[in-house]
Parts: structure tokens; sequence; C-alpha cells
């Protein structure tokens, strides 16, 4: 089932998804939390690297584990998803980088690489607290509406709609990577704990069909109803469709 928190603006659904986060350390300092990119989670990162800075939360024994990776995109790129976390979390916290984990875009088999992610998600024991945005057409990490639920790490070629909506961050839309490496739904669902955010108008449409929907492929966030203990924290503008 899906917990919801309306949160009133972006600010509140940073602060209210960062509170759960911080909670999570202080009861389990050494936690695996599994991190997310895009520009939803901007907000949460700043707040925990400000509670960090002030002394009130210590990374020191954290490890995190990503979502993604772009193919083809070395960690120099700057919007390689590992330049993301870097710039902003991992070099604002005093988290311990060799704690830190994402697929590499850069690596030469692809089979291979995914084995290596999933073998690394594995050996931290599994994810306490799984982080994640939600894309327009629903998908989580880069999990693509499907025919079927992909369960492990794996090679996915982006659909257009996402490929359109993260050519905002290119110089053109040709420079957009046609392929990623991300999290399976099997890895994300394992996770103990999971918290998805939403924020703004344009996320209205599919946190609508996420709440009132069904489960299915095609709407791949849907399966998280599944999961036993996860928050849904949706801004008024993500929810401003929901009955
Ligand atoms: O938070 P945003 O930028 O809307 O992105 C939503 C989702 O899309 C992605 O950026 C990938 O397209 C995910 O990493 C993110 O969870």
């Amino acid at each position: 089932m899906l917990k919801i928190i309306r949160a009133r603006d972006y600010k509140d659904m940073s602060r209210k998804a960062a509170n759960i986060i911080s909670a999570q350390i202080i009861l389990k300092n050494d936690s695996v939390l599994g991190l997310a990119t895009g520009s939803t989670p901007i907000g949460i990162y700043n707040t925990l690297a400000h509670w960090c800075d002030k002394g009130d939360l210590d990374f020191s024994q954290v490890k995190t584990v990503n979502l993604d990776e772009y193919v083809g995109l070395p960690a120099y790129h700057d919007q390689s998803y590992y330049y993301f976390m870097r710039e902003n979390l991992f070099k604002k916290v005093n988290i311990d980088i060799n704690n830190t984990h994402l697929p590499d875009g850069t690596a030469e088999n692809a089979e291979e690489e995914c084995e290596r992610y999933h073998n690394v998600i594995e050996s931290m024991g599994g994810i306490d607290l799984q982080l994640l945005g939600i894309g327009n057409n629903g998908h989580i990490g880069f999990n693509e509406p499907s025919d079927i639920f992909e369960t492990k790490v794996h090679k996915v070629e982006l659909t257009e709609s996402t490929i359109q909506a993260n050519s905002r961050l290119f110089d053109s839309i040709d420079d957009v990577p046609r392929y990623a490496y991300t999290m399976g739904i099997g890895e994300i669902m394992s996770a103990k704990q999971i918290l998805i955010v939403a924020s703004g108008k344009a996320k209205a449409p599919i946190v609508k069909e996420l709440i009132e929907g069904p489960v299915t492929p095609k709407v791949p966030a849907s399966i998280l109803k599944f999961h036993g203990n996860v928050t849904l924290i949706a801004d008024e503008d993500a929810m401003s469709l929901v009955k």
C-alpha cells in the first residue's frame, strides 16, 4: 500500500523527504541508501548537506548505491549521474567516496557491467532506504514502460518521452544518450523502505495514474503499491489531479 504525504510545495516536499532519510541515518549510521538523480531530489540533497554541515547528520559510515547511469558518459561528463551525485551531494557531506556506487557508463561489456553492479548491491546486504523520482511516463530509475517488469540491473533503450524530457539538460537532443544502465524492479522492490517524491504540475497526470491506476509494467512505478513500506511525498501541484 502506498502511504501518501501531501507537501505544500517543493521546499516542503524536500524537507519532509530529508527528514525521513535523516531519521534512517540516525537510526542506523551505516545505512545503505539507494539514491536517485533528476531535478526532484536536488532540494533533498541540499537539505541533507546543510544538516551535515551544521553537524546534525553524519554520513561517515553511510553507503550509497545509485539507480542508474547513462551508457557512454564518463564520470567527468557534466551530464553523467556520477557527476550529478558528486556535485549535488557527495562533495558536500562527509561521505567516504569509496562507499558510493553507480553503474559505470564507460564499461566495455554491458552484460558484465550489469552483473557487476547487481553484485555490488547484493554485497552491501541490500538497500535500507531507496529514494525515487518518477518520470513523466511512470519510469523509476530508467525502468521504462514495457510489457514486463525487468527484475535485475539491465541496459535499457530510453523512450522518446524520456529523451525529450532529459534533453533540457543537454546542448541538443542529439547529445542525449540513447541507452542507460538501471537497477531492475526486483532490486528496487527489495529495498526495506522506499520513498518516492514528486513535485510540480507536469507530474500531476502520472501521480494520478500511480495512485488511482492499476499495477502494470506500462507504468513501472505502479509496482510500488505491492511494497510493504513505501511512501509517496508529493506537493500540491503534483497532487492537483488526484480526487
Ligand atoms: O526529477 P525529474 O528531473 O523530473 O526526473 C524524474 C526521473 O527521471 C530521471 O531523471 C531519468 O529520466 C530519473 O532519474 C528521475 O527519477
